[in-house]
């Protein structure tokens, strides 16, 4: 599965601790973030993790781009809510795009637990048929 991983500034540390507590769960997938959370959560646990652009100079938009191929299966996104963006329309937007294709999206640590759990007892394999699917209509 590929799964993004994206935090907003005061939310980072709290990734790096969920990406340390589940590394045996993420390093079985292929991992995606944006440029700066990509690298704190690298440096801290040593995972592989493909890095876009930092969110504000397009790194939203470049995860937002392989939703939209639907070739993201699930977004663990910590947003902020209590501060302001300068790339908010960015932010929206990702999160819209979850919603056109259904991909599975926990934007705080509750929900990540459980996306994460279900991931690990499988409960994300109809993204594999609806892959599948995608394909053929592209064939
Ligand atoms: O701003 C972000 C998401 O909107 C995150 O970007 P960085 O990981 O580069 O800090």
């Amino acid at each position: 599965m590929k799964i993004a991983l994206i935090a907003h500034d005061k939310k980072k540390n709290d990734l790096v601790q969920f990406s340390t507590a589940y590394k045996s769960i993420l390093e079985q997938h292929d991992l995606y973030a944006t440029g700066t959370t990509g690298l704190k959560i690298s440096e801290a646990t040593g995972l592989q993790i493909h890095r876009f652009q930092s969110g504000p100079l397009g790194g939203d938009q470049e995860i937002g781009a392989m939703i939209a191929q639907n070739q993201m299966d699930m977004v663990i996104f910590f947003r902020d809510p209590l501060t302001a963006q300068p790339h908010e329309p960015d932010v929206t937007a990702l999160i819209r795009l979850c919603d056109v294709y259904a991909v599975p999206l926990a934007t705080n640590m509750g929900t990540a637990e459980v996306l994460i759990h279900g991931l690990q007892r499988g409960d994300l394999f109809w993204r594999e048929i609806i892959k599948s699917r995608t394909g053929e209509q592209n064939d």
